[in-house]
């Protein structure tokens, strides 16, 4: 379980307007286990910021993470430990093959070479990634790259899982599959909670919605809550009235 409490972050301004950037703006809200809760927001929000901070590669100005119930800027290492991240910059090695990607995780988290070479079978069934799974990454597809990052994250096991964007540039199918692997995630009972600025993904798969706005959580509830809230029986209204654009509409 992962909670975010009135996390706040800012960064300095460039160029000529040096007014700083609030990207994070009191956010919080709570991602449960055996769920999938979506960060909605259209570009600029706020996203990757919240969830930088969530997997301990930002700090926060204010406000605090709890993975699992522990603060994580006290017990960072605990917290990585328990964390499975899909990062926005993908960064699969490209000198190495997926295989090699996912085992170079493993040994980070210095796990026994039997287990990281079960784990990665178990993974590379989930996610259909047999038949490049020993191809040098160089070269990779997006999805390919992809899936390869997702697999090293999750190859230690964790029990939450944050993805940025997961299904960004990925082909129907491979988005499908995809869905499928994180409702498998959410069936294991782990916390899964993934970021994006498409609100049919969002709706097609999440428990719990994060709207965020211009760094503010503007409404979080379930999509049904959602139309209620705004009183909208169309979603693509809701959304649009709580974003206040038609951004994040359109895939
Ligand atoms: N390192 C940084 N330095 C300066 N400004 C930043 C930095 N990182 C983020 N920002 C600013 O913070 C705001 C939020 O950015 P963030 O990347 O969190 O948004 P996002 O919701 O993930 O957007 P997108 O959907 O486009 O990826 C933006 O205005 C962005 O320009």
């Amino acid at each position: 379980m992962i909670v975010a409490e009135h996390l706040h972050k800012t960064f300095p301004g460039r160029g000529k307007d040096k007014t700083r950037v609030v990207a994070v703006d009191d956010v919080g809200f709570e991602a449960r286990d055996g769920e999938i809760t979506g960060l909605l927001g259209p570009n600029g929000a706020g996203k990757t910021t919240t969830l930088r901070m969530l997997y301990t590669l930002m700090q926060p100005e204010s406000g605090r993470v709890l993975v699992d119930g522990k603060d994580v800027a006290a017990n960072a290492e605990a917290a990585r430990r328990a964390l499975g991240v899909l990062p926005d910059a993908r960064g699969v090695y490209k000198r190495l093959t997926a295989r090699e990607n996912i085992r170079y995780f493993g040994e980070l988290h210095g796990m026994a070479p039997a287990l990281i070479a079960e784990r990665t079978a178990t993974l590379a069934a989930a996610l259909q990634m047999d038949d490049f799974l020993d191809r040098q990454t160089e070269g990779f597809s997006q999805g390919q790259r992809t899936k390869t990052a997702i697999a090293r994250a999750l190859v230690h096991d964790p029990r939450n899982v944050i993805l940025d964007e997961p299904t960004n540039g990925l082909d129907v199918m491979t988005t499908r599959g995809l869905r499928d692997f994180l409702r498998r995630l959410r069936g294991e009972g782990r916390c899964v909670i993934f970021s994006s600025h498409i609100m049919q993904e969002v709706a097609a798969l999440c428990d719990r919605i994060v709207v965020i706005a211009h760094g503010r959580v503007v409404a979080q509830g379930s999509a049904d809550a959602l139309r209620a809230q705004t009183g909208q029986d169309n979603l693509e209204d809701a959304f649009v009235r709580l974003i206040g654009s038609e951004e994040g509409l359109h895939a």
